[in-house]
């Protein structure tokens, strides 16, 4: 099998790149490098510089590599950027997914699995997320992927696309064996940058709000770990590729951690006790996403094997280690 990972120099994409390498699978990545490092992807991926909206290029990566199935991580991805500028991020992840959807159609690519976000519920009420809540998003960045998952579907219904739209919650952590993590030049995770607080490459860091309608104040979030998340990827290919029928759900565990726990956890693992200011509240950041993640379990059979914060920060930690120490060159 012959995957495309669009984005495959990204955080998410290059633990995919890896998780198919690791599986005997042929890789090819699709990166424009503009916020990706090559040197996140595997020496045994073939690494492509392009854009995903170049359908000549991509037409002939299809035809020429025997690509089965597409895996498009490729987009922007920061909330309060869309905001700002809303055209570039409609431009980016619509507009040129839109690209990539006709190429792969017209190619007859086999399956398609595309990231979403929890962005695309807006400010919901419930306390644990459903496939079926109201998709109200509060950011262009969610309208954008909304739109995308849209697209997704009405090509499924008139072309028979076959596809999966994964709904990521909080993604964090990074590989366990070292190989790639998060690495952003402008960090705005909560995870990486008290990460890079705990390692030294920032000397404080900040929380967003303390006044939200939560247990201690500050916002819930459902953390995944990106090597469970990209366990549901691989496990939504070969239901694809298998004749599964396509679906939307969500990838998250099903609880959720404030903000002040994360802080804590990160100090606790790393036994470094870093500066943290009480902040005002970000713009756009809803008080708490938790996922309800019966679906995915259900329709894959897929079970977390990292669903445990201080492994998850422990593995940030590591990975934010070997830059801090030029282990990984980038
Ligand atoms: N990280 C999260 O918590 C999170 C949560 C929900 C959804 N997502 C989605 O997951 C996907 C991957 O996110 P990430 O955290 O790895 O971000 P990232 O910025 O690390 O990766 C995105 C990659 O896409 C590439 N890219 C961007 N536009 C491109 C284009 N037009 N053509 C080719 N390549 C392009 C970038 O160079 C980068 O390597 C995104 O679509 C994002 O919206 C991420
Ligand atoms: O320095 C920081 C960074 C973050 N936070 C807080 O930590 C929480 C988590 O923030 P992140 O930026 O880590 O993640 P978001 O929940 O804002 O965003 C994530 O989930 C979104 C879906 O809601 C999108 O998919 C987005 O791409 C993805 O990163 C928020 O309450 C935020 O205010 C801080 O207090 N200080």
């Amino acid at each position: 099998m012959t995957i495309l990972v669009t984005g495959g120099a990204g955080y998410v994409g290059s633990h995919m790149a890896y998780a198919l390498v690791d599986r005997g699978e042929k890789v090819v990545v699709l990166d424009d490098l503009s916020t990706g490092h090559g040197e996140l992807v595997p020496s045994a991926a073939k690494l492509v510089k392009g854009d995903i909206a170049d359908r000549k290029l991509v037409s002939r990566l299809i035809a020429d590599e025997g690509i089965n199935a597409i895996a498009h991580f490729a987009g922007s991805i920061v909330v309060s950027d869309s905001v700002a500028d809303p055209l570039t991020y409609y431009d980016n992840n619509t507009v040129k997914s839109r690209a990539l959807i006709e190429t792969a159609v017209a190619a007859k690519v086999e399956a398609f699995l595309f990231s979403s976000t929890a962005a695309v519920y807006g400010e919901p009420g419930a306390d644990l997320l459903d496939e079926e809540q109201n998709l109200q998003p509060v950011s262009p960045y969610g309208w954008s992927k909304l739109m995308t998952e849209v697209m997704l579907r009405d090509s499924a219904a008139a072309y028979g696309l076959k596809y999966a739209a994964l709904r990521y919650f909080n993604v964090a952590g990074a590989d366990p064996a070292g190989r790639t993590g998060e690495t952003r030049e402008h960090a705005t995770h909560l995870i990486e940058i008290a990460a890079q607080a705990a390692t030294g490459r920032r000397n404080r860091m900040e929380v967003f709000g303390t006044d939200y309608p939560t247990p201690d104040g500050t916002c819930l979030r459902d953390y995944i770990h990106v090597t469970d998340l990209i366990d549901a990827h691989v496990k939504a290919l070969m239901h694809l590729l298998n004749g599964g029928e396509n679906f939307v759900a969500n990838c998250g565990y099903g609880h959720g951690f404030s903000v002040l726990q994360v802080v804590d956890a990160i100090k606790r693992v790393s036994g470094v006790d870093f500066r943290v200011d009480m902040s005002d509240r970000r713009p756009g950041d809803p008080p708490a996403l938790v996922a309800d993640s019966a679906r995915v379990r259900e329709i894959l059979g897929w079970e977390p094997k990292y669903d445990d914060l201080d492994t998850i920060v422990k593995h940030a930690l590591a990975w934010e280690d070997q830059l801090v120490k030029g282990r990984v060159k980038l």
